[in-house]
């Protein structure tokens, strides 16, 4: 995919995203815990962009029994996204740019009173040495970005076209540290970031679009998680 036109957007936005994901969110960032489920915590910036509310979200998540392979190949394969993704109605792979990037159009489902909306972006998966640690296992992301695509112009369709940004991040770790063959799902954790930003393309009022967030968002990542570990518990841990 080194040769495809998007290939220096992708790599940029990834490790952009990747560095981005690993920031705290104490201090000035003007991060808001607004949703806590156990070890889930919920943060956004109220944030807008020419009158429409962009609201940054970082969630952190810790999921016992699955690894950070397994998750992100879970979040970034199409065959398993009906399975978890609860506000899609349609989606199409627009491009296969290689195994580890694809092009999707998702149309999602219409949330009264805004009109419904479509999202067309790559999608890249790939693992990456923790350089801050070089003994830790390597740290596994994927970066959904929108783009465009001469098949799918916006705005074509009955949908608005939403413009996102996420990625979610994530990195095992085995509890105790012991012989790796004689590890179990007992042992391992996976701790998850996920970060988006969505720009709703078109009008919506900012107290609907907050109210979506608010109730979608954990909802979205706790389906998400358990449908992991529902997927993933009677399988070889894939590390
Ligand atoms: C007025 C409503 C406008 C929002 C409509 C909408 C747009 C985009 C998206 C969306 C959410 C997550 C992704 S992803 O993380 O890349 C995974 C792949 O699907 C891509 C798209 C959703 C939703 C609608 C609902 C909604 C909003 C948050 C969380 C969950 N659902």
């Amino acid at each position: 995919a080194v040769n495809h036109k998007l290939w220096p957007e992708i790599e940029k936005v990834t490790m952009q995203q990747l560095h981005y994901a690993r920031l705290g969110v104490g201090g000035a960032g003007g991060w808001q815990l607004f949703a806590e489920d156990g070890d889930m915590r919920m943060y956004r910036r109220e944030e807008e962009a020419d009158g429409l509310v962009v609201d940054p979200l970082k969630a952190c998540h810790v999921v016992k029994g699955v690894t950070a392979r397994e998750v992100c190949q879970i979040f970034f394969s199409p065959e398993y996204r009906s399975g978890w993704e609860t506000t899609l109605e349609d989606m199409t792979i627009a491009e296969t740019i290689s195994n580890d990037t694809l092009v999707f159009l998702q149309t999602h489902k219409r949330i009264w009173p805004a009109s419904q909306r479509d999202a067309l972006f790559w999608s890249h998966i790939r693992s990456v040495p923790d350089d801050q640690d070089p003994d830790a296992s390597d740290l596994w992301i994927v970066c959904n970005h929108s783009t465009e695509h001469p098949q799918y112009p916006p705005n074509s369709n009955k949908c608005v076209r939403v413009y996102l940004t996420v990625c979610i991040v994530c990195q095992t770790f085995v509890d105790p540290p012991k012989d790796p063959n004689k590890i179990s799902r007992d042992d391992i954790t996976c701790k998850i970031t996920y970060c988006s930003v969505v720009n709703p393309g078109g009008w919506a009022p900012a107290s609907v679009l907050r109210a979506v967030y608010k109730r979608e968002y954990p909802k979205f990542l706790k389906r998400f998680t358990s449908f992991c570990i529902e997927q993933c518990k009677d399988k070889p841990i894939l590390f």
